[in-house]
């Protein structure tokens, strides 16, 4: 399948996934008077329009706009599928985090997560805002250092030995602070040559980056000039260029637009068949259920439920899991000033 034959499928609204409910019976028995059935947004009563008659009443004009009640949508269940299989216990274990904490002053971010990704899985964090994601990643990623716990990446000690884990691994960071006065093609050579790639591998793996991502019309303009989602792109491309075992990417999907998320997944997708790993956080469930085979919710600075996601979302959908997690759903109480409209 070309990429964007692959994009188009990805994009395609999975009608399989969705089962129709049956039609909500009446809920009365009586009678009901014999009526013609009306189309649903049929205009009811009006008179049919005459050539000449261009003038219409008061009742006639009520009547034209009196519309048939829409019959209510019928309510859709999702069937609760997995994009994968979560890769068997006996794969080898490509980031282990056990008991990892952070403070700042008195906020206890992360408060003991311990989390294990296999080899080969498309493994999505998600939680509320302030949840600690971040802060994890980063810690994950050799950014910001532990006050406890520990991480290893393929088996080294990422914070005992840093560059040989940072070898063994990719980052797309939340905040992007790219070298943006470079061009795309020199942030690319850059991330290549840094990584301890040489020239030729350097341009052969930018051309073919380039091509996946859609930035071959870019390269050449300057970083700081590409929109939000383009920026995004090229962090990820130099994320890649290295090849490495794991891939941690923090909202890789914020400010994508749905083609390109599309695209994105197919190469992350391809990534993953070929032996590669994926953490990732984000807020769009959906798109964890679609892409990955498993999942942990963390609320709070902890792990609240994590492994395979058949078993984190526990028969319901993972958004239904994630609110149900992380508090239920808050209603806007004492906020009635809103509805006092300032006009
Ligand atoms: N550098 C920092 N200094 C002080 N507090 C911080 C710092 N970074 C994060 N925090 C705090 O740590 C907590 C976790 O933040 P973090 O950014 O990890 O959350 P998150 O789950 O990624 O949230 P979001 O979904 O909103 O991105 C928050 O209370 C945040 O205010």
């Amino acid at each position: 399948m070309t990429a964007s034959a692959a994009a188009s499928a990805a994009l395609a609204p999975e009608t399989d996934d969705l089962v129709e409910a049956p039609a909500r019976e009446s809920s009365t028995t009586e009678a009901q008077p014999q009526v013609e059935p009306i189309e649903p947004g049929e205009a009811v009563g009006a008179p049919e329009p005459q050539p000449d008659d261009r003038a219409v009443g008061a009742e006639q004009a009520v009547a034209v706009i009196a519309v048939a009640p829409r019959a209510p949508k019928p309510r859709k269940k999702r069937t609760l599928r997995v994009a994968r299989p979560a890769p068997s216990a006996d794969a080898p274990r490509v980031l282990v985090i056990e008991g990892l904490v952070k403070r700042f002053g008195d906020n206890t971010a992360v408060d003991g997560i311990s989390l294990d990704v296999r080899a080969g899985s498309f493994y999505g964090i998600v939680g509320p805002n302030g949840a600690g994601k971040t802060t994890t990643l980063s810690m994950v990623t050799g950014l910001l250092r532990p006050d406890g716990g520990t991480v290893h990446v393929n088996g080294i000690d990422a914070w005992a030995d840093p560059r040989a884990a940072k070898r063994a691994t990719g980052v797309l960071p939340d905040r992007l602070r790219l070298f943006d006065r470079l061009t795309g093609s020199e942030l690319l050579y850059y991330s290549g040559v840094l990584r301890g790639l040489d020239q030729r591998t350097v341009r052969e793996r930018s051309a073919d980056l380039a091509a996946a991502f859609g930035l071959e019309d870019a390269l050449d303009r300057l970083v700081a000039d590409y929109s939000a989602g383009m920026t995004k792109k090229v962090a990820l491309a130099c994320a890649m260029i290295h090849s490495p075992r794991l891939l941690v990417l923090d909202e890789p999907f914020e400010s994508v637009d749905p083609v390109s998320a599309a695209n994105l997944t197919d190469i992350l997708d391809q990534y993953v068949a070929g032996g590669g790993t994926v953490l990732l956080s984000s807020h769009g469930m959906d798109l964890i259920e679609r892409v990955c085979d498993s999942a942990a919710i963390i609320v709070g600075g902890r792990v609240l439920a994590s492994g395979a996601l058949d078993e984190v979302r526990a028969g319901q959908t993972l958004e239904d899991r994630f609110v149900e997690l992380a508090g239920g759903r808050k209603a806007a109480e004492g906020m009635e000033w809103l509805h006092s409209f300032s006009d």
